[in-house]
């Protein structure tokens, strides 16, 4: 079923390239004003998924609606308006990064006065300010990139696809990248897709994750609900001075001696069976005698997710 807050819905999407299946019985939604990562390891579909939920390619089977609207060859057009797609292919190389979002914006129906006026805020944003004059043919690999994204976002799309738009940014391009699109996602309510590889601090973009292996939708959902559901209880990393031996002891006096206590060094990490029981972890701990230097709760990761996930079904 179709919600009126879903922004994007795809159902049973298929496609078949001769004898490959490369995207098999895709089924997901995203509601609007999210952001949704879709990750996958090289060759598992991500690609070809965004091609067909963008209409630049068609499915063997299966539907996708944009805003309610079954997305077809009669709709296509109109919906294509409230889309932006970022991908590094069709640039103008011989044209200067400011004659490359005039056209661009122009293209999508924007009047030429309101395109300088936004160039110049992407063009800002992105840092490429100064080279507005530069041939797109003359720009770095990184500069592309962020043209390609800023091409992308020009007429303030309701519904932004997202294909690696951080490869080849460096680490301050890709923070002030990723700031950015928070900004956009709040203040307009844009709804994205993103695709990426880089998944150290994703959980602060995503609100919603697919993770697809070899062309099949192995998770979706709710970033903070998948990980709960896949590590319902909670972990500490603690240090203590003393034996550690007779730190674990002390530790599993509380959580019982079956939980498993990793010690690494001088910290151990170790599961509770509820929250407070970490108080009478602490508490055991200094009645032996065992000063705790620290102990600092470990939150999972989109990227603890992602290897997991992709670990179960190991080997293929
Ligand atoms: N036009 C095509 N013709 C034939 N096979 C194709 C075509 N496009 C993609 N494929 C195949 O479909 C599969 C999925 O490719 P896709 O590009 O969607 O993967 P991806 O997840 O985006 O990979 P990457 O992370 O490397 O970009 C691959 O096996 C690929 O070879």
């Amino acid at each position: 079923m179709t919600s009126p807050t879903d922004a994007l819905v795809a159902s049973g999407l298929t496609k078949r390239f001769a004898e490959r299946e490369a995207v098999s019985n895709l089924s997901f939604r995203v509601p609007t004003g999210r952001a949704f990562g879709l990750l996958g390891p090289n060759g598992s579909g991500k690609t070809t998924t965004v091609r067909m939920l963008t209409g630049l390619l068609r499915p063997t089977g299966g539907t996708v609606t944009l805003f309610g609207q079954r997305l077809d060859t009669a709709s296509a057009d109109a919906l294509r308006g409230r889309i932006g797609v970022q991908t590094d292919t069709n640039l103008y190389e011989s044209l200067s990064v400011r004659d490359n979002l005039q056209i661009w914006g122009e293209l999508y129906g924007l009047a030429p006065a309101v395109v300088r006026q936004k160039a110049g805020e992407v063009l800002e944003v992105l840092g490429l300010s100064e080279r507005v004059d530069s041939l797109v043919g003359q720009l770095s690999k990184g500069m592309r990139q962020k043209l390609s994204v800023g091409r992308a976002v020009l007429h303030e799309p309701d519904l932004l696809f997202l294909d690696e738009p951080t490869a080849g940014l460096d680490p301050e391009a890709s923070a002030d990248l990723i700031d950015y699109l928070k900004e956009m996602i709040r203040t307009l309510n844009t709804t994205l897709i993103i695709c990426t590889h880089q998944l150290h601090g994703l959980e602060s973009l995503c609100d919603e994750l697919g993770i697809i292996r070899q062309g099949r939708l192995v998770i979706t959902g709710e970033v903070q609900s998948l990980l709960r559901r896949r590590w319902p209880e909670k972990r500490y990393r603690l240090s203590a001075a003393g034996d550690p031996a007779a730190v674990r002891a002390a530790i599993t006096a509380v959580i019982g001696a079956e939980a498993e206590v990793v010690v690494t060094g001088d910290h151990c990490e170790f599961a509770v069976p509820e929250d407070e029981a970490i108080s009478r972890v602490i508490a055991r701990l200094v009645r032996d005698g065992l000063g705790v230097r620290a102990v600092v709760p470990q939150y999972p990761t989109i990227q603890d997710l992602y290897f997991a996930t992709l670990n179960d079904g190991s080997p293929s």
